[in-house]
């Protein structure tokens, strides 16, 4: 491995760097993979996206034959412990190595284990599990190192009872009850998961509302539905100190209230995963979060090296991830790329109910002073809805008054993650095919979850004709 010399290094092997070297190979490039954990896929693989929604897929069919009717006629409801879960989560986290490892093998692109770090511009040194050094050079470099949780000085990590999102993979008992600390995406969909099993959760907010990014009828619709399954929500708090002993934690709040749990989940902010790089040296300065900046063809401050993936900070999903490597990959390759592809992308969290949405909010319409209306379809008057006992949930069409133009898809409840892209692809048409008369003009399989762009549209519509 001494000396070796290639077109490009990527550095990090989840969804940023796998997307950036198969196009990069695929297009003749001499490509490796440097990866410092023992196998590929990245903090998506193995302790961000993969586990938290295979755990939560799991919750949720343990609550759904908890609640159906149905089922209970066959007996009492079960109960599943946390590490059960998680035993079955691991089962996706091998497939995807598996998988991802034969794209590696198959496109000749070798993966080398180790940690890196600049030594110059275009040398970089990979100490092994080993302790061993070798040396690598390239003519262009890919940072898709992601990021790990954002861990405050003050707080004890070290401590059992205090856990961060990657810490909490390795807990191996059902807690009574859990504070978790932060309810951006992480929080609120680890409190759905904890409360499906029959958990105590106390949800803690240090912003205004849930979720303050989403259309604000999505938002209240979340807050309303994770009380009403028990969790306890704060909204506009700070910690003060957070202190665990062998009976539990305790989270004193700058509001002066304290708040006691068995465990502590904390899910305030990532920090990008630049440290150690030696990337000041050669005049990339990450900011305070270890984010790296890039220009629009994601180029850092040295034009042969590119920054890609959670690393550059928003809109740090996998989604994204894989494309920005795909569009970084090009403009390596062919000096352009229409990044802007990366641009308007989806949201889908997976909370219990789900949420997903495209384009513009309310909110925003509102400031720009868009004349727009709405249009809704409740889940509960789906007939797909009804037969599958999933009704709670809306789908809410926002569109332009005038030209009937979609601007904004907001949905609430089961399957949204997917219900989003039927009204995504439309609202990516050019003019005049982006609006709602498609969902007027089409028929849909019946009985279905799509059928609900049909009946919000007609609803919409009903309120300009
Ligand atoms: C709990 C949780 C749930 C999430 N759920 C979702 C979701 O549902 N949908 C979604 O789209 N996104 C989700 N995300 C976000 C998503 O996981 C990230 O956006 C995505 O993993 C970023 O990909 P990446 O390629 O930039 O980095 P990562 O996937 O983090 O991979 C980076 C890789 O770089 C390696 N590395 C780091 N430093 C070095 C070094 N010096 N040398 C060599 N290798 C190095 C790491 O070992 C790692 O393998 C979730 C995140 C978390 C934490
Ligand atoms: N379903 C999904 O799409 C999904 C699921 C989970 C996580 N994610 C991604 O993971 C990311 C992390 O989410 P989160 O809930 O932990 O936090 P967050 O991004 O919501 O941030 C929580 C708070 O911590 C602050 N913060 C963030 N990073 C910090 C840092 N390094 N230092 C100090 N303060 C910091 C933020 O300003 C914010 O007030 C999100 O950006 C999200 O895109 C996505």
């Amino acid at each position: 491995m001494d000396d070796a010399h290639y077109d490009t290094l990527v550095l990090g092997s989840g969804p940023a760097g796998e997307g950036a070297a198969m196009k990069l190979a695929k297009g003749g490039q001499r490509v490796a993979m440097v990866e410092r954990h023992r196998e590929v896929g990245g903090g998506c693989t193995h302790w961000g996206t993969i586990p938290s929604k295979a755990l939560r897929h799991n919750v949720r069919r343990l609550m759904e034959y908890n609640s159906s009717p149905l089922f209970r006629e066959a007996g009492e409801p079960r109960h599943l412990s946390f590490q059960t879960m998680l035993h079955h989560a691991r089962r996706v986290i091998d497939q995807q190595v598996g998988l991802r490892s034969g794209f590696y093998q198959r496109n000749d692109v070798p993966v080398l284990t180790g940690a890196a770090r600049f030594e110059d511009e275009h040398t970089l040194a990979l100490t092994g599990i080993d302790g061993r050094t070798h040396r690598l050079t390239a003519r262009h470099f890919l940072i898709a190192t992601g990021s790990r949780p954002y861990r405050p000085a003050d707080v004890d990590f070290s401590h059992p009872r205090i856990h961060d999102s990657d810490q909490i993979l390795s807990l191996e008992h059902t807690p009574r009850s859990v504070i978790i600390y932060g309810a951006g995406v992480i929080g609120s969909e680890y409190a759905s998961i904890f409360r499906g099993l029959g958990v105590k959760v106390d949800l803690i907010n240090t912003r205004e509302r849930m979720l303050a990014f989403l259309d604000d009828e999505i938002s209240d619709a979340i807050s309303y539905h994770l009380r009403e399954h028990g969790v306890l929500i704060r909204h506009r708090e700070q910690y003060q100190s957070i202190q665990a002993d062998d009976e539990g934690v305790t989270l004193a709040l700058q509001s002066g209230k304290r708040v006691r749990g068995d465990l502590l989940l904390w899910a305030n902010g990532r920090s990008g995963n630049t440290d150690g790089m030696g990337l000041e040296a050669i005049g990339i300065q990450p900011n305070g979060r270890g984010q790296v900046d890039v220009n629009d063809n994601f180029q850092t401050a040295q034009p042969h090296i590119y920054a890609i993936g959670d690393v550059i900070g928003y809109p740090s999903l996998a989604s994204a991830a894989y494309d920005q490597g795909r569009y970084a990959a090009t403009h390596m390759l062919d000096g352009h790329c229409d990044y802007r592809l990366a641009h308007d992308v989806p949201t889908g969290i997976y909370t219990i109910p789900e949420i997903s949405s495209v384009g513009q909010t309310e909110r925003e319409l509102t400031d720009a002073q868009v004349p727009y209306e709405i249009g809704h379809a409740f889940f509960k008057d789906l007939a797909r809805a009804q037969i599958s006992g999933q009704t709670m949930g809306m789908l809410k069409l926002l569109f332009h008054a005038d030209t009937l133009e979609l601007l904004g898809i907001h949905c609430f409840g089961d399957q949204a993650a997917e219900i989003v892209h039927i009204g995504q692809a439309i609202m990516a048409q050019p003019a005049p095919n982006n609006t709602l008369r498609y969902f007027l003009n089409t028929t849909f399989n019946y009985p279905t979850m799509a059928e609900g762009y049909r009946v919000a549209a007609l609803n919409g519509y009903n309120r300009v004709a």
